[in-house]
């Protein structure tokens, strides 16, 4: 049973500073390497939300060692992966894609499973190109069972990686530990979310191992040793979008601080989208600072590489003065819920024009009014309900714990937030 929450209105505008946690693509990433290095590594300030404690789980269930540090940090050692094991990837899209490789150096069998709705989630095209590689895998979806032989030899694969990129991120992470690498090939429709890859990229450099990323669509990893690390993590800056959108809708100000001067995460680019609704940015030492406009700008965006960012974008969409056009994102059929669904048909609930088109959503504001706001066990259109929550009166968000995914404080964050209306 989930309790409905009631998306509180800001009477005026807010005024924050807000820590957001750490990135979620970034600590699922650091964990899988750190339990492929050759000695203990430290995470510091790692998310600690359902997608990373499930990745944590799971590789602890596959032999690592993954202990609490005295200030928060986790500390990895790591153990040749072994079976038998059992993974629930919960609906984490990270340990969905990335686990499989990982599992197949397991001794013993290592079985997967996951919420229904990661039933749904595209997949074969992992486990079809881990049985190219040298991998034993049972089924094309969840449920479904690795035969760990204690490794495989890697060597070259195509996938059609354009219904997601966590299938060649997942490839490169475990590929330092398969005997001749690998060399992944995309071919088909254009791949989404090409930052996240380049995370990858810069996070297995980081560990010392060679990447050749020098041809479009190609990724080699070269075998060999990954070497243990200290790591910090930087916040999750898709996280920080609904806050930096709440300054945007209310005319207010909101910082966030340790925002990163360079980085892979992909929502970094919400800098430039807010800027292009008619926000003030400033990057500085004290972090990310975001002014809002008296009225939000439609606009017409490509969303192709960072399309965690849509449900944000969509709401500031729906309370923008005319209509705007988001391109580029049919792979969103397949994230937590059908996105570009889910976005129309709440938006239609509560009086905002959305149309879904081929690989996108055209949104005409109107006169938003209350109602409920579904969030199909998806914390990003459960936390786009509390961004229009904050101009419209009486949206209710069906399942407000959902946020647990990424960010299980968000609605203690949320009302802190609004303390500082003024
Ligand atoms: O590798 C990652 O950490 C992610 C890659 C992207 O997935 P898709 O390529 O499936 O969009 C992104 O949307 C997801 O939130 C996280
Ligand atoms: C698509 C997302 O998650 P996942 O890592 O489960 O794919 C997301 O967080 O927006």
């Amino acid at each position: 049973m989930t309790t409905p929450w009631l998306a509180p209105v800001a009477p005026g505008a807010v005024h924050a500073t807000v820590d957001v946690p750490g990135s979620k693509s970034i600590t699922n990433r650091a964990l899988i390497l750190a339990c492929l290095a050759s000695g203990p590594s430290v995470l510091r300030a790692p998310l600690r939300s359902r997608d990373t404690l499930l990745m944590a789980e799971a590789l602890r269930c596959l032999g690592a060692e993954i202990s609490d540090g005295p200030d928060g940090e986790w500390l990895v050692t790591p153990r040749t992966p072994r079976g038998p094991a059992t993974v629930d990837c919960g609906l984490a899209g990270t340990v969905l894609r990335f686990l499989p490789p990982l599992a197949c150096l397991a001794e013993g069998e290592v079985t997967f499973d996951g919420d229904p709705q990661a039933r749904e989630r595209p997949l074969h095209q992992v486990l079809d190109a881990l049985r190219t590689l040298g991998g034993e895998i049972d089924g094309n979806s969840l449920p479904f069972t690795v035969h760990g032989g204690g490794g495989i030899g890697g060597g070259e694969v195509t996938i059609d990686a354009s219904a997601s990129s966590q299938f060649v991120s997942g490839l490169l992470l475990s590929a330092p530990a398969f005997r001749n690498g690998v060399t992944v090939r995309h071919e088909g429709a254009a791949m989404p979310s090409l930052p996240h890859v380049a995370m990858t990229v810069r996070m297995l450099r980081e560990h010392g191992v060679r990447v050749d990323d020098s041809q479009p669509d190609t990724w080699s990893v070269f075998p060999g040793e990954v070497r243990s690390l200290e790591r910090t993590v930087e916040p999750d800056l898709s996280n920080a979008a609904p806050f930096l959108a709440a300054a945007a809708v209310t005319g207010g100000r909101v910082t966030v601080p340790g925002w990163p001067t360079e980085t892979t995460q992909a929502g970094d680019a919400m800098r430039g989208i807010l800027a292009r609704m008619g926000a003030e940015t400033l990057l500085d030492e004290r972090g990310l600072t975001v002014t809002g406009p008296r009225t939000l700008s439609p606009v017409d965006l490509d969303l192709h590489e960072v399309g965690e960012l849509t449900p944000t974008v969509a709401a500031l969409a729906a309370l923008a003065e005319g209509t705007s056009r988001l391109r580029g994102i049919a792979h969103l059929r397949g994230h937590e819920t059908d996105r570009l669904a889910a976005l129309c048909r709440e938006l239609g609930n509560i009086g905002v024009r959305a149309e879904e088109t081929e690989d996108g959503l055209v949104i005409t504001p109107g006169e938003p009014h209350g109602g409920q706001w579904r969030a199909y066990a998806d914390h990003r259109m459960a936390t786009a309900g509390a961004v229009l929550g904050l101009r419209v009166p009486d949206v209710t968000v069906d399942d407000i714990a959902t946020t647990s995914k990424t960010l299980p404080d968000f609605p203690r964050m949320w009302s802190r937030m609004l303390e500082t209306v003024r």
